[in-house]
């Protein structure tokens, strides 16, 4: 029994695109089924308009099922443009895919968010599972693709880029792809470079962006009219969560001019500081380049009577660098994260801390991600509150001011000789190339993003949910910001690990615990 919907609502809402899905393997009628779709339907259609509210309590709330299965679907080009012609998949004649047993992903496949169920568990949230389709919506003369950086470096921006273009040339014959140079304002600045496989071929190996990036000179209007301009067909977006809003824009202005033209959204930040996705490209090389900071660290801080080391890394609102690298490394003592606000003096502190470690084996290593207690460093700077181009606020080096703080806590209040060294590698662990894994895993986000714009999917951002990549609402990855859980399992192994103080009671942490984001690192169910 085909349980597609067809509802009124659904199709009056451009946002959404058709669904095919069928529900043959669930037990809900197909009116209460219809109903939960046109619910979502709706909420996301609110959601996107009031995209900078948080509404997502409100989504959650319309799922009253027991059984739901919910798709978060993403918006189709035949949702505006309903003639629009679809073609055979070039891939269907392709010598490398010959061989696959099923080249193409069933428009049926959908990718569950939550994979930890019990036997009554409702089916929950789901999300288009990316790949190739059966049928394209653009013919490969036709395609003018381009391809945009924004935001801060990240090791592994040149892999997707160079494996967009790859993608679209090798396995779609497409071969008009342009870059934009420097970020959104780029669109408007009119600086563009003509992209080939043969002009990427080796850029993977180098770090940065090979088409440089800017923070800031978002004018939708501007960069759509350019878009327009350049008779550009598909855009490829490539940033962390502000670009991200900024996609959202551009596809919402694309989709009221009703131009044939898909957006797509390819996640990026050394942070993981993305909503819904496992994790973002470039964090597995930070986390390893940072292994190198602390082991310089370490081995200074044990060379010397009463060595403290403290090693500042990246993570401006979230600690997963900080919290990852100490866990591999396993010569950090103490990990400081914005999630956990910590205190120096008193029973409990970190002074005490220190004081005992060094009693214990001479020496100590701190990490410290730069979100960490900036409420602090506030208090010695005030009026000090700049933001960047962007309007993120310009953090202020809490490195610096911990490593004083404790140079004169020993000197002046303890009057005992500590050697401090304090290493800030900030920049040096995103700036590399990617190392293997991210390489892999940027490969496999270029290309489905690629699949998804030729199958005429829109207002997508693409990542690996549970493992598996999918299409995700571009509103669903910004409306909350991925954060580190301090009640889960992952925090508490880390702590069980460096033998830290929480500097918390329970109580403290279930109200600073939390925000209402998702935790889509799913670290509690590793
Ligand atoms: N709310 C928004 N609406 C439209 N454009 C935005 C918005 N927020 C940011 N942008 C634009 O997105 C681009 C990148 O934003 P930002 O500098 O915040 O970096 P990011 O993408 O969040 O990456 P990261 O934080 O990982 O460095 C900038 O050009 C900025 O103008
Ligand atoms: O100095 P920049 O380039 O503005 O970027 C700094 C910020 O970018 C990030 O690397 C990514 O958001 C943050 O960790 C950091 O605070
Ligand atoms: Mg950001």
């Amino acid at each position: 029994m085909d349980l597609s919907i067809h509802s009124p609502l659904l199709r009056s809402s451009p946002s959404l695109s058709p669904c095919p899905f069928n529900s043959k393997n669930t037990t809900l009628n197909p009116v209460f089924h219809s109903l939960i779709f046109d619910s979502r339907n709706f909420q996301r259609k609110l959601l996107v308009s009031r995209q900078n509210q948080r509404i997502r309590t409100q989504v959650s709330d319309q799922i009253v099922n027991d059984d739901g299965f919910v798709l978060e679907d993403v918006p189709h080009l035949t949702n505006f443009l309903p003639d629009l012609p679809s073609y055979p998949n070039p891939l269907q004649k392709s010598q490398a895919y010959a061989i696959v047993k099923k080249t193409f992903v069933s428009s049926e496949d959908a990718v569950a968010q939550n994979i930890v169920v019990q036997k009554d568990t409702p089916r929950g949230v789901h999300f288009r599972r990316a790949g190739p389709r059966e049928k394209v919506y653009f013919k490969s003369d036709e395609v003018r693709a381009c391809i945009v950086t924004c935001g801060g470096l990240c090791p592994g921006i040149n892999t997707v880029i160079r494996e967009i273009v790859c993608g679209l040339n090798y396995m779609y014959g497409v071969d008009n792809i342009l870059g934009i140079e420097g970020g959104y304002k780029g669109f408007y600045s009119r600086n563009t470079t003509t992209l080939t496989p043969k002009v990427v071929n080796d850029i993977h190996k180098r770090g940065g962006t090979f088409l440089c990036t800017s923070r800031g000179g978002h004018d939708t209007n501007k960069i759509v009219d350019n878009i327009q301009d350049r008779g550009i067909n598909q855009v490829y977006i490539i940033g962390g969560d502000g670009t991200q809003r900024g996609a959202a824009l551009i596809y919402k202005e694309v989709e009221k001019r009703g131009l044939p033209i898909a957006v797509a959204g390819i996640p990026k930040t050394i942070d993981n500081d993305i909503a819904v996705i496992d994790k973002s490209f470039g964090f597995d090389t930070a986390v390893e380049e940072a292994q190198r900071a602390i082991n310089a660290a370490h081995v200074e801080a044990e060379s010397v009577e009463n060595g403290v080391g403290i090693v500042k890394l990246m993570g401006r609102y979230s600690g997963f660098i900080a919290m990852f690298a100490t866990l591999a490394s396993r010569d950090v003592d103490c990990c400081l994260i914005p999630e956990s606000p910590f205190y120096l003096e008193g029973r409990g502190g970190l002074f005490d801390f220190i004081e005992q470690r060094l009693k214990e084996n001479g020496h100590m290593i701190i990490v410290v991600a730069e979100g960490a207690g900036q409420e602090y460093v506030a208090q010695n700077m005030p009026g000090v509150d700049e933001k960047d181009a962007s309007g993120n606020r310009l953090l202020h080096d809490i490195g610096l001011w911990l490593t004083q703080k404790i140079k004169d806590h020993f000197s002046k209040v303890r009057k005992m000789t500590i050697n401090m060294k304090y290493i800030d590698p900030t920049y040096m662990i995103r700036a590399i190339p990617s190392n293997a894994s991210d390489n892999i895993y940027c490969t496999l986000l270029a290309q489905s993003a690629v699949h998804g714009a030729m199958a005429g999917y829109t207002g997508f951002t693409v990542g690996p949910v549970n493992s598996r990549h999918a299409y995700i609402p571009i509103a669903r990855v910004t409306e909350a910001t991925n954060t580190v859980k301090l009640t889960d399992r992952m925090w508490a192994r880390l702590l069980a690990s460096t033998n830290q103080p929480s500097f918390l009671n329970c109580s403290d942490v279930s109200q600073k615990d939390n925000t209402g984001a998702i935790n889509s690192m799913n670290t509690n169910s590793i």
